[in-house]
Parts: C-alpha cells; structure tokens; sequence
C-alpha cells in the first residue's frame, strides 16, 4: 500500500503513527509547507517527508487529506490532473462535502470521506466512513486501511457532522471526564500519577466491558449498585448536578457550532 498524508498536522501525524504502528504502508509520503518539525520520520526508512504535495500524489495510490478546511480547495486545484484510476482519495476534512470534493476533482474518482480521532496513533480510533457513487468500490479497502487501526462504521454522508462530534470531539469530552475523575481521585488521597492510572484503566475496562459482552450501560450500572451502598449514592449525586444532561447539551453545542462552521 502507497500511502500519503497531504497535511501532516495534528491528525495526519497521528494517522503517520497509527499506520506506522501497524505495518500498514509499503510506503508513506508525509507532506506540510514546513517540513522542519516533521523530518524526524524519515528515519523510518519507507516515508518519505516533503512539501511537494505533487511528488506525494504522484509515487502514492491512496491520498489522505488532512489539512484545515480552507487550504483543501487549493490542494486539490494544485493536485487533481495527476489524479488516475489508481488513486483513492480520502478526506478527513471537517464539513467539506462530497459533492465539493466533486466539482474540483470529479465525479470519475474514488472519493471517501472518513472522520478518524486521534486515537489512531495507537490503533484505537473509531473512524466513520462514506463515500461518492464511485467510491463505494473502494469504501471495503477504507475500512481494511482504518481497522488495522481501530474500529470502523460506513454511515451516510448526512450523518458526519454528528460523527465528527461524537468521535473526533468525543476524544477531548473524554479526556475531561477522565481528567476530572482524575481530580477526585487526588482529592481521596492518591498522588496525581497514581489517580489518572486509576481513571484511565477504570475508563478502559468500562468500554471493554460493553464492547466485549455486549450488554447495555444501565445492565452493568445494575451489577455495581449495591443497594443503600456509594456507588447509587454517587451516581444520583452527580445526577442531581446535570451529568448526563451537561454531556448531552454538550454534544447537541458543539453540532450546532459545527453546522454554523459549514454555513459560514
Ligand atoms: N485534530 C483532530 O482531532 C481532527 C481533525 N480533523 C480534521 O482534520 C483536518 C486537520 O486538522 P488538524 O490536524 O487538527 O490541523 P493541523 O493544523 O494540525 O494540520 C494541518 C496541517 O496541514 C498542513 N498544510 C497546510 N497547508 C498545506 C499545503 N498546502 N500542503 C500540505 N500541507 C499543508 C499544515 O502544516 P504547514 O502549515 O507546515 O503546511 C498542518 O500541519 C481538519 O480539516 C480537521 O477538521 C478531523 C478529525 C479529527
Ligand atoms: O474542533 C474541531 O473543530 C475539529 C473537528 C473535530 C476535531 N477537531
């Protein structure tokens, strides 16, 4: 697989690690204007580092874009007439359309659209896929590239603006709950290193538990309750401050900003 991260910023870079992680290129352009702060991948002998967006299009088949919204149009004006049929084009750019993507490259070309999160540099990112009309042939070769790093849902285009925020935003909403448990955690008396190691295991093994048994939340909330004990007490406390509604009035905030960034 010749792969390319055109915009190899806080994203591309983790896809680079992700990717690296899991032996998934033969090799791996990695592109930005300023290749100072990236040059150290060259060590690893198959990637490539540059800011010649036309060298990486030209030496790679799949092209991962993720660079800021308003650098993309230009990126592809720049890039589109080296586009053949061995290019997939995958997009992990907020907000710009398919359609878009269409009108500057064409409707003939292998177009995805996936919203990964950071956590792909350690091969645990839930990553969303859609794709245009031609690039349905290609959606099976997305997910087999995002589930060497993670985990992967085809859903439709209409429904990535809620994917960016439950996935891509939902890494930062759960660091803070893990920061904040975190902070309780010092609070009963354990040093700051000892605390987080206890919040992010318990976080860890809660999702597993779901993900391996596939049973429901409330169902596993059930089996910790011990009657008249701290667990219900605690829960209904942090129900009485707005838990669940804060998170959910979180969630609903940040999709209405994001569908105000795509009117804008
Ligand atoms: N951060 C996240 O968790 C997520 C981000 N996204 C989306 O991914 C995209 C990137 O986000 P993020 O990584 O945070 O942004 P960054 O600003 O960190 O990265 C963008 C990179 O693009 C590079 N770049 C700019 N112009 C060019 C160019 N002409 N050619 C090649 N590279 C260029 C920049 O480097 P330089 O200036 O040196 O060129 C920069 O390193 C955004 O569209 C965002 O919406 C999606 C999901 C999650
Ligand atoms: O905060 C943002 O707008 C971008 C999109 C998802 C993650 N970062």
């Amino acid at each position: 697989m010749k792969i390319a991260i055109i915009g190899a910023g806080n994203l591309g870079l983790a896809i680079a690690k992700g990717i690296l992680h899991s032996n998934g290129a033969t090799t791996m352009y990695l592109t930005k204007r300023n290749i100072k702060s990236i040059q150290e991948f060259e060590k690893y002998g198959n990637v490539t580092v540059t800011s010649d967006n036309q060298e990486a299009v030209k030496n790679s088949d799949i092209l991962i874009f993720a660079v800021q919204p308003g650098h993309f149009a230009s990126i592809l004006q720049e890039t589109k007439d080296l586009l053949t049929e061995k290019h997939v084009v995958i997009s992990t750019i907020t907000g710009f359309k398919i359609p878009r993507i269409e009108e500057i490259i064409g409707s003939d070309k292998y177009i995805i659209r996936s919203m990964p999160n950071t956590a792909i540099s350690v091969g645990k990112s839930m990553t969303c896929i859609c794709s245009n009309e031609l690039g349905k042939k290609r959606v099976d070769l997305a997910k087999a590239i995002f589930n060497r790093m993670g985990h992967t849902m085809e859903i439709p285009e209409d429904q990535m603006q809620a994917a960016t925020v439950i996935c891509a935003s939902g890494i930062a909403f759960w660091m803070r709950l893990i920061r904040a448990t975190t902070q309780g955690a010092i609070q009963l008396g354990f040093d700051a290193k000892e605390a987080q190691e206890l919040a992010m295991h318990t976080c860890n093994g809660a999702a597993s538990l779901l993900i391996e048994s596939g049973s429901h939340p409330e169902e596993e909330i059930d089996r910790v309750t011990t009657p008249k004990g701290c667990t219900i007490e605690g829960l209904n406390e942090m129900e009485h401050q707005g838990l669940s509604s804060s998170l959910i009035r979180g969630i609903v905030s940040s999709f209405e900003k994001i569908s105000e960034i795509r009117k804008g």
